[in-house]
């Protein structure tokens, strides 16, 4: 499969226990580069355990992430404090539950998202950020990138309003624009598309496709929306119980009578039946 051939991330034999329970138990997958892939699975499957894990908001107990950047270079994740995985490994992400700040403007949230590329120009000094050429062609071009992603998801003329004042359906797109703006090369989505109208979610598959064809970003997307998996996923995990069940093209994984079991909740040898009785 395509996705094993030069995969942006390799997740290799992950587990992840709290206490007694597996979460996630000995899973492996790859994720292709430039490739929109979804994990997805029933409620508790262990997705969003493996986010945290690629993340950095959890240690994995076992098991190994690697990220390979276009030039060769490798990152191990699990060895990796979280900043050093958004900042050095360029994997970002947006949560399940929208995580802005309120009360910063639009504008502002992307700034502060810049905040460690600007540090790093003022070479992390008050001298720095008052003297340094440097540190002002940072601070203009983390600028231009903030009003170019504003503009990407329709939010420019929002700029200087509060975060909070937004709709929903727009908080989300400015979660995606401020992730942009670290310039990742692996951008991990917790349902995007949860609690999106129809028009929202297809805008929303809009803005995802752009992202990996103008700015060769690969995509892990955690979505329950299957009209989004099916339309733009080229590659589809699917998790039951924290463990790997499918894994295919979104069209095998759909024909696939594990997945269909897992989902309707039956065993497997039952799933005949219940198709024939739901007309699947
Ligand atoms: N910090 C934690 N401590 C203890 N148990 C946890 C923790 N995080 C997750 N779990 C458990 O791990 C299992 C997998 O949870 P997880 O949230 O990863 O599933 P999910 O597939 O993302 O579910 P959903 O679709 O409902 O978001 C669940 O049984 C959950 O209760």
């Amino acid at each position: 499969m395509r996705w094993n051939q030069n995969p942006v991330l390799t997740v290799e034999h992950l587990t992840m226990r709290f206490g007694g329970l597996v979460a996630v138990g000995d899973l492996s997958f790859n994720v292709g580069r430039g490739d929109i892939t979804a994990l997805i699975g029933p409620n508790g499957a262990g997705k969003t355990t493996v986010f945290n894990c690629i993340t950095g908001f959890y240690k994995p107990t076992e098991g190994r992430l690697t990220v390979r950047g276009d030039a060769g270079d490798t990152f191990l994740l699990e060895r990796m404090p979280d900043f050093e995985i958004s900042g050095t490994a360029h994997v970002a992400r947006t949560f399940q539950n929208i995580r802005l700040f309120g009360g910063m403007t639009l504008l502002e949230n992307l700034m502060v998202a810049q905040h460690r590329a600007l540090m790093k120009a003022s070479v992390f000094s008050i001298a720095g950020i008052f003297g340094l050429k440097g540190f002002r062609s940072a601070q203009a071009e983390a600028l231009d990138r903030a009003k170019y992603w504003l503009d990407r998801v329709g939010l420019l003329a929002r700029a200087d309003d509060p975060a909070a004042d937004l709709p929903y359906g727009a908080q989300r797109r400015l979660e995606i624009a401020r992730a942009m703006c670290t310039r990742p090369q692996l951008l991990c989505l917790d349902e995007p598309a949860a609690g999106l109208n129809p028009r929202e979610s297809a805008e929303l598959n809009d803005l995802l496709l752009f992202i990996r064809k103008e700015h060769q970003v690969s995509l892990l997307l955690i979505e329950h929306d299957m009209s989004v998996v099916m339309e733009i996923s080229d590659h589809v995990v699917v998790l039951d119980y924290g463990k790997k069940i499918s894994d295919g093209s979104p069209d095998e994984v759909r024909n696939d009578p594990k997945v269909i079991a897992a989902y309707l909740g039956v065993d497997d040898d039952e799933v005949e039946a219940v198709e024939q009785e739901v007309g699947v």
